[in-house]
């Protein structure tokens, strides 16, 4: 018999379920034992995917929780907000670890959820066992944990590149202001007329600017490690490319800091952790050098003449936004070293 972690996946047959096989395949110490989708139940998985065929066999279950339960020890729900909300609570009363990838339980306030993804809240008691899973963040409040949250994809790219300086006290948190451009994966694999090829090759736009419901995700951890309320001015754009996010920070320098300084302090930072990783002086991160990886890099280009950082922070949305970092936090959850399964390099050119 195996001894090892049998996992579940629902929303399999979305970009961040089809990810997350993609590395659980390798993963030393875990088993899938059901992919599931709530529409194409009985279907062989490589029918919808055939880039899987011969590599995952099994066909696809229903969504069923006491048939989860029966298989499974942890469920990953790669499912939309507002799926997640219904589903996650049932799979933690049938005695499962649970890792949602959505952003259902992100955020702390119920009504923050509402006035952002206008969309009913999950209840409070669900909301309160939920582990935000920021991996290098909160690496410690992770171990042993049975629920976690797993961030979005732009808060992850935008907190990793800021919380450091923020935490150092170098940086002016009322000076905030992000751009962030995501490939088109990012709103996942249903169409829509966005990320229809005739609307999206050869134009670069921004949506949902100061509106995205990711702004209080960002607002809250920052928000935690400041101590106060931290506000950020926040515009979301989209790239006709199939992944990647780019995250351009600029803030207020508190001091005379210069880009040694800041890989240095960045450097310390993470020393403890692989997946990010700090550039050298005037050596800025480019999407495709994280591409199909969980690694997020970053750079700095600090200004004394403006007095102004800039932050240029990477990833591969689909991995280190989400179903990489849902694995990540599964590694910490479980005391595994943190890149099991993960040791991917980027996939390059
Ligand atoms: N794409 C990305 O870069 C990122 C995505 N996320 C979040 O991760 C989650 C998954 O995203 P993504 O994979 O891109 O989305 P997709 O739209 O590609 O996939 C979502 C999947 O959820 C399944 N689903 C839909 N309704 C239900 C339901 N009622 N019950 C069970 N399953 C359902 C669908 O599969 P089926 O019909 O087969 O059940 C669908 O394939 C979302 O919450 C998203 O916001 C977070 C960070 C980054
Ligand atoms: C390019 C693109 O459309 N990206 C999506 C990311 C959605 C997402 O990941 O949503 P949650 O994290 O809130 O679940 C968006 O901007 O809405």
């Amino acid at each position: 018999m195996s001894s090892k972690l049998k996992v579940a996946i629902v929303g399999s047959t979305g970009y961040g379920g089809v990810e997350l096989i993609r590395f659980l395949v390798h993963h030393p110490q875990v088993e899938i034992v059901s992919v599931i989708s709530s529409s194409s139940a009985g279907v062989p998985i490589s029918d919808g995917f055939p880039h899987l065929t011969d590599i995952v066999v099994q066909d696809l279950d229903g969504v069923d929780i006491h048939e989860i339960a029966a298989k499974a020890d942890l469920v990953f729900t790669a499912t939309p907000s507002g799926v997640s909300t219904q589903l996650v609570p049932q799979l933690l009363d049938a005695g499962l670890k649970v890792i949602d990838l959505s952003g259902d339980f992100r955020l702390r306030s119920g009504e923050t959820y509402e006035a952002w993804y206008k969309k009913p809240a999950a209840s409070s008691e669900y909301l309160k066992q939920a582990v935000y899973g920021l991996s290098e963040v909160y690496a410690e409040k992770l171990a042993g944990v049975s629920f976690i949250s797993n961030p979005g994809c732009y808060p992850t790219a935008t907190l990793l590149g800021i919380i450091p300086a923020l935490q150092a006290d170098w940086i002016d948190h009322r000076t905030l202001i992000v751009d962030a451009k995501s490939g088109v994966s990012g709103s996942g694999r249903g169409t829509s007329l966005v990320s229809h090829y005739a609307e999206m090759n050869e134009n670069f736009k921004a949506y949902k600017v100061n509106k995205h419901q990711h702004i209080p995700e960002i607002e809250q951890v920052l928000g935690d490690i400041a101590g106060e309320d931290v506000t950020v001015t926040f515009t979301t754009q989209l790239v006709p490319m199939t992944r990647g996010i780019m995250s351009t920070i600029y803030v207020t320098l508190k001091g005379d800091h210069t880009d040694q300084d800041l890989i240095g302090l960045y450097r310390d930072y993470y020393k403890d952790h692989p997946f990010v990783r700090v550039r050298g002086e005037g050596v800025w991160p480019a999407t495709k050098e994280v591409f199909g990886s969980n690694y997020c890099d970053i750079g700095f280009a600090a200004d004394a003449r403006t007095g102004r950082l800039t932050i240029i922070s990477v990833i591969d949305n689909v991995v280190k936004g989400a179903a990489g970092q849902a694995i990540q936090n599964l590694n910490l959850m479980m005391g595994w070293e943190e890149n099991l399964g993960l040791g991917f390099i980027p996939v390059y050119p």
